[in-house]
């Protein structure tokens, strides 16, 4: 089995790697650049007017004669050419040439050696506030640091001091490299193992971004055959890693090179991961250290696939850092697997609270059914006053679909179904990474669906309502279905869709409904073409969805933005609730009790803990305002800027 070499190692590194050698490759890509042929001189520097930023203005000058006669790819060109980025990196590029044949000479490569003589002789003149504070400047510490730092960049003396190769070397030791590192606080960045049948000690692989592979000296495959001198024949994988963690200051490795050393030609991939991992918590990691850990919904860049068990990858918010270890698609699938099977057969001790909620919730629905109002009509009609589904907004009356109680009602219900289906054992595991593309809605492409989620009571429809009453003519609800019959003040296609049992199971059969259920005998559900009618006006649809119906949205045709609410903490709750009302069964509304509040928290975090790979954004209703603002900005940024979205929902010629 492969083991770290965990150390801390280098600021720079020598043996084959000679800055003479970096000074040759630049120069030679110099010389490729056509850019640099004498006739692009003088510089910049001494004369602006023939820097690249000039020529572009001249190539823009004689472009733009032919932009008017449209030829082809023209217009594309001139459009290219007369980009500000272009241009703005255009100017840097002759800002550092010119500075590059300044050939700035510094006035003294000892500048801290004379501040100091200055020092001393101010010591001895007579004192003078003006003097005085000239004394504090130079022996400030800053100061100081500041003129050592001019001087390391003077005297060009950027590299740490290095032990001289040995003499020694004898000449059948022609192919062997020596690579020298220097210790500090960075991981080495490669593993070790030991070769089963020959028993060598081999490099097993070098993590991305790390020291060694920076070095470019050290490939997975090269032989280790000394480290500081000491011979690691014989020696086990742990002692040569002792050896490392022991030394301080310069290691010097001497080994074999790999005959061909790997090339990775591998395209980089993004994924987001659906499940999370702890490498601490996984004895199969070849190098517990060198693991990535990450959490559901984390976004990662994967460098290197070359080993079929472990990749290396990088999380997107951390891409400076050097890539750590993962499990593959095929490894980590077979590890949820392995987790499903013995979680199967274990009886589900977890789970206890999940059920005595759902007993009680049901109970709580069955009380609540009994009180419910026997005239259907009252019932509506104290529906349709009490979530005021009509508003007058600018001068104009609007009216607001998806927010009647029997619909939510209906929902809630469905997600009773769904927990006490999920009693039956926990869902077998899906893919473990999904593979993502930045995604940015140009302009004539359709609004995203905006899907908010959350547990029951928690202010989804209160935050959904009150976005689109700040623009009803950007944002709307889709409307409905119902198998129920349409009441005597109802408009079809305003609070539902009315349709036969036959029109709706149809609808179901056929994958167009994102969710449904039944409530009082009859059918409620949200239909794509629905959705699709709101996003087909140039809106943005927003609707609330129970958090099993995501699955469902996350089509390439609605590329739905999932945002989750989430309660704040109880005691902030039981503040900012003091006077909300929860939705039930009675005509009347509830106001929050202390359990309700509790369910609530719990619900959240359970929602989270199931399908948090899904949510793209979380917000904190706390303050009823403050939530509203962030919804709004999340939706903007949704549609405006680029997004991680699977890369089935996006064809290659619009990725950006
Ligand atoms: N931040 C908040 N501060 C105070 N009250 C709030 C806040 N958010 C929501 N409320 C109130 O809480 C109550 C429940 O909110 P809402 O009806 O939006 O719940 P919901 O999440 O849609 O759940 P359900 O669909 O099950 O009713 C309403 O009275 C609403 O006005």
């Amino acid at each position: 089995m492969p083991l770290a070499i965990v150390i801390a190692a280098t600021k720079s590194c020598r043996a084959e790697f000679h800055p003479k050698a970096w000074a040759g490759r630049i120069q030679s890509d110099r010389g490729a650049d056509p850019l640099d042929k004498e006739d692009m001189k003088p510089s910049t520097a001494t004369n602006p007017e023939n820097g690249l930023s000039q020529i572009l203005r001249l190539v823009l000058r004689e472009l733009n004669l032919f932009y008017s006669r449209d030829v082809n790819g023209v217009c594309l060109l001139y459009d290219l050419l007369h980009s500000p980025w272009l241009q703005a990196l255009l100017k840097v590029y002759d800002c550092l040439q010119g500075f590059k044949e300044k050939k700035l000479v510094p006035a003294t490569t000892h500048a801290q050696t004379l501040s100091c003589e200055v020092v001393g002789i101010l010591r001895e003149t007579p004192k003078s506030p003006e003097i005085q504070e000239l004394k504090q400047i130079l022996q400030d510490p800053h100061f100081k640091a500041l003129l050592s730092a001019h001087d390391t960049v003077a005297q060009k003396d950027f590299e740490p001091l290095l032990p001289p190769l040995p003499d020694n070397i004898p000449e059948s030791e022609e192919a062997m490299r020596i690579v020298c590192l220097v210790k500090n606080q960075q991981p080495l960045g490669a593993t070790i193992k030991r070769h089963e049948m020959t028993g060598d000690i081999l490099v097993a692989r070098v993590i991305h971004g790390g020291l060694a592979e920076r070095s470019g000296l050290l490939y997975a495959g090269d032989k280790l055959v000394e480290v500081n001198g000491v011979s690691v024949e014989g020696l086990d994988p742990e002692q040569v890693i002792h050896i490392l963690a022991m030394s301080r200051g310069t290691i010097m490795f001497k080994v074999v090179p790999v005959s061909a050393p790997p090339v990775n030609s591998q395209k980089m991939v993004y994924v987001r991961a659906m499940t999370e991992y702890w490498p601490q918590e996984d004895p199969t990691i070849p190098c517990m250290d060198a693991g990535l850990p990450f959490q559901k919904g984390d976004i990662l860049q994967i460098v290197d696939q070359n080993d079929a068990l472990w990749w290396q990858a990088r999380k997107i918010s951390d891409l400076g850092t050097c890539a750590g270890l993962i499990p593959s698609n095929h490894l980590l699938k077979r590890k949820q697997r392995e987790f499903w099977w013995s979680q199967s057969y274990q009886p589900h001790t977890g789970l206890k609270s999940t059920i005595s909620i759902s007993m009680e919730e049901e109970d709580d629905m069955k009380i609540d059914e009994k009180c419910v109002e026997a005239d259907e009509e009252t019932f509506e009609s104290e529906e349709l006053s009490e979530d005021k589904e009509e508003f007058v907004g600018s001068g104009q009356k609007f009216f607001i679909a998806g927010f009647r109680r029997s619909m939510r009602l209906c929902r809630r219900k469905s997600h009773l179904g769904q927990m006490r289906s999920r009693l039956c054992g926990p869902s077998a595991p899906g893919a473990p990474y999904e593979e993502v593309v930045r995604y940015q809605r140009g302009p004539s492409d359709r609004h995203r669906l905006i899907v908010l989620v959350g547990p029951s009571g928690v202010g989804v429809n209160e935050l959904r309502r009150q976005l689109i009453e700040l623009n009803p003519k950007h944002f709307q609800s889709a409307v409905p279905h119902t198998t129920r019959s349409k009441k005597s003040y109802e408009m079809d296609g305003r609070e539902y869709h009315y349709v036969s049992k036959e029109a709706f199971e149809s609808l179901v059969y056929s994958h167009r409904m994102l969710e449904y259920g039944e409530y009082k005998g009859h059918l409620y559900g949200t239909s794509v073409d629905a959705v699709q009618t709101v996003l087909d006006e140039g809106k943005i649809c927003v609707m609330d969805l129970e958090p099993q119906g995501i699955q469902v949205a996350r089509t390439q045709e609605l590329k739905p933005y999932v945002i989750f609410i989430k309660p704040s903490n109880m005691s902030c709750m039981k503040q900012s609730r003091k006077n909300a009302k929860i939705i039930t069964d009675y005509f009347v509304d509830m106001k929050f009790k202390d359990e309700d509040l509790q369910e609530m928290e719990d619900l959240a975090q359970k929602m989270e803990a199931q399908f948090g790979q899904f949510f793209d954004h979380v917000i904190v209703n706390d303050n009823l305002q403050d939530a509203c603002a962030q919804l709004l900005s999340a939706v903007q940024k949704a549609q405006e800027e680029p997004q991680w979205v699977p890369a089935p929902w996006v064809s290659s010629d619009s990725e950006c």
